[in-house]
């Protein structure tokens, strides 16, 4: 029975709920007909779990913005969860912990150069191992599937620990490894049949490996905190680990507010994950679409070419000169929909849309809905850099432009990653020209499912454009 004014939605079967209503390797699609069939709010049953799905922008703007505080809250009890035991920052609920948490993100990571020269400088150092790794398969192909987790997870370890891995170091490939499959398996079938029938949990399923891999991660960071405990020097922090510890010796209230050394290890791997994959994902999609559309990418070049020639490399404010540029780094981001949902929670009774949603109740934002909604985009369905290019051919962002999600709870690594995508793609599409290999038929553009989106494993010819100069 649903509760009374509750959105509508399909009749949910015993135990089962609406698991049969979604394909579980990809419900995308799945949700678009629902929302067809039931409106932009409608609800669908997981097991037992009531869950309220939004469609479109009025809808998800509607909730995480006007209603901002009711709608933010996680869900509990879910794979992703209860991997990371509801401690860290994404997965913690609405309430102080958390606010007090994200506060602190935001200013540490605004002190150590979000947003300033200083994230710029690691930025640019990574992305020159990145262009070196390049250079080596200049002149034939380069299968770019760990490129740029390799580099993303570089430069997040670099803000948390303040150092960077070798690509080929060991630990740096289990990291990669183990973040990328927990984010393939959490919201992929597994993860779906762990959120939808608890009786199974206990069982030696697949998603068993989403706390192996947490486990692996949770003693590596382990062995990194401590060795940060022996060899700082309070009140000088290096890093983001300092900043934290700096902050725990403050005062007591610190561990009132759920400051402790448990948060700090789930922190760290939440800020690494959410850093990871995400960015990585979104450059590949990137670099796919550029190396089948080479006349998109050769008028980038050209931007690029005019605003930096002289200079020895890009920096973040060059993106001011550059709209075409700046157009087609948000187009690859609108069509990679690198995050296709967000997880909330209702955090007290509220109402939506006429609707009455209860206290905790799982909502589903569905962000890909409004990057491809008809009405809010030129070219909704296809890779246009037109959809952020006014008459003038002025950059213009549309206000569906939402892949970090809105309100209280959107993504806190906005300014970090949008630095990375336009640091990344300027400069690696200033020294390189990139093709599709004669051999390998039509680019299939249709991505993997996970909690982020992927492409498919592809290939693509390297050639050098200008000789490496210092950057
Ligand atoms: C292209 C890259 C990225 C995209 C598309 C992206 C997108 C998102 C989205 C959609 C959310 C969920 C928001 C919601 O629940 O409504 C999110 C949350 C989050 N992101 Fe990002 N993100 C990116 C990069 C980063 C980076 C580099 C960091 C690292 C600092 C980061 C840290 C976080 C954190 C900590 C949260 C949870 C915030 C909270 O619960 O309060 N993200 N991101």
């Amino acid at each position: 029975q649903r509760p009374k004014n509750f959105p509508p939605g399909p009749r949910p079967a015993p135990i089962f709920g609406n698991l049969f209503e979604l394909n579980i390797t990809n419900p995308l699609k799945d949700f678009k007909r629902l929302a067809e069939r039931y409106g932009n709010v409608y609800s669908l049953y997981f097991g037992a779990r009531p869950a309220v799905v939004l469609t479109g922008l009025k809808a998800v703007k509607e909730a995480l913005v006007t209603n901002g505080v009711d709608f933010s809250g996680r869900p509990q009890n879910l794979l992703v969860s209860d991997a990371a035991d509801g401690k860290g920052i994404i997965l913690v609920d609405y309430g102080t912990t958390w606010k007090e948490h994200r506060r602190f993100a935001l200013m540490t990571l605004r002190n150590f150069g979000m947003g300033k020269q200083t994230m710029e400088d690691r930025i640019l150092g990574e992305t020159e191992h990145l262009v070196a790794r390049l250079e080596k398969s200049a002149g034939g192909f380069v299968n770019p599937q760990t490129l740029f987790h390799d580099a993303a997870s570089n430069i997040i370890y670099l803000v948390l620990f303040g150092t960077r891995y070798d690509y080929e170091d060991d630990n740096h490939k289990v990291y990669v490894r183990c973040f990328t499959e927990n984010t393939k398996i959490t919201n992929g079938p597994w993860g779906m049949i762990y959120d939808t029938l608890p009786m199974l949990r206990s069982l030696p399923l697949p998603f068993r490996k989403v706390f192996k891999n947490f486990h692996t991660i949770e003693k590596m960071v382990l062995t990194m905190i401590s060795k940060h405990k022996k060899t700082r020097v309070p009140g000088e922090p290096r890093d983001f680990v300092d900043c934290y510890l700096d902050e725990l010796e403050k005062v007591c209230w610190c561990y009132c507010e759920g400051f402790c050394d448990v948060t700090l290890e789930r922190y760290i791997i939440d800020l690494h994950v959410a850093g990871l994959d995400t960015t990585a994902n979104t450059l590949l999609t990137a670099f796919l679409y550029l190396t089948a559309c080479p006349d998109i990418q050769e008028r980038c070049q050209q931007e690029i070419d005019e605003v930096l020639e002289g200079k020895a490399h890009a920096c973040f404010e060059d993106r001011l000169n550059m709209p075409y540029t700046q157009a087609v780094v948000h187009e690859c981001q609108r069509i990679a929909i690198t995050v296709p949902t967000a997880f909330h929670s209702t955090s007290r009774d509220t109402e939506l849309m006429g609707y009455s949603i209860p206290k905790g109740t799982f909502v589903i934002a569905n962000l890909a809905s409004v990057l491809s909604e008809e009405g809010q985009w030129k070219f909704p369905h296809e890779f246009n850099p037109a959809n952020f290019l006014n008459e003038q051919g002025q950059f213009e962002k549309p206000e569906a432009f939402l892949p970090f999600s809105a309100g209280p709870r959107m993504c806190l690594g906005e300014g970090l990653a949008r630095m990375e995508l336009f640091l990344i793609l300027v400069t690696v599409l200033r020294r390189f020209q990139f093709f599709w290999p004669e051999d390998a038929g039509e680019p299939d553009f249709t991505p993997l499912y996970g909690v982020t989106l992927t492409p498919k494993p592809y290939r693509m010819g390297v050639r050098l454009r200008q000789p490496a100069t210092e950057m």
